[in-house]
């Protein structure tokens, strides 16, 4: 079992939670109460910080039904959680956009996040040709 330290900012939170067999995605949740109206971007306060493990990063994203139940859209689509980002002040937020005025409240789960080891070291080797067949994109499958 990988163990996760972890920084509470309020106790008006129910602690996160691992549903062992249900989903290997956590749920996290707003730490303050916030209102936008339409066309407003705020950053969601998640009220937790964490010392990840070494190697690894966590990516969030929003609930299914963030958008049904909220009218929000995140705005960097994914938010990279390095592990560098482990100060007492690292503060997990939720970068929003609100497509109509909405409410969210303290403690309602807004968005979910799990970790993922992060890729090999790379380094770049330029080529002026790959030698490869092109595979094209975009739609392009079964089309002349
Ligand atoms: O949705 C997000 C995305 C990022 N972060 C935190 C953790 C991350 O490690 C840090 C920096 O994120 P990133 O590198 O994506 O941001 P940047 O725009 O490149 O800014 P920086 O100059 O701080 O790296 O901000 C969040 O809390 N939520």
């Amino acid at each position: 079992m990988q163990k996760i330290r972890i920084k509470y900012f309020t106790d008006k939170i129910d602690k996160l939670e691992y549903i062992e067999g249900k989903s290997d995605w956590i749920d996290l949740r707003a730490s303050e109460t916030v209102e936008l109206k339409a066309g407003e971007f705020k950053l969601i306060p998640l009220g937790v910080a964490m010392e990840l493990p070494k190697g690894y990063e966590a990516h969030v994203v929003p609930r299914s039904s963030t958008f049904k139940n909220y009218g929000l859209l995140q705005t960097n689509s994914c938010g990279i959680i390095d592990c560098t980002y482990c100060g007492d002040e690292d503060m997990w937020r939720m970068p929003v956009y609100a497509t109509r005025d909405t409410v969210i409240k303290q403690n309602d789960r807004i968005c979910q996040f799990r970790i993922f080891e992060n890729m090999p070291t790379i380094q770049f080797d330029e080529t002026a040709s790959l030698d490869n067949e092109n595979r094209g994109g975009f739609g392009s499958t079964g089309k002349q």
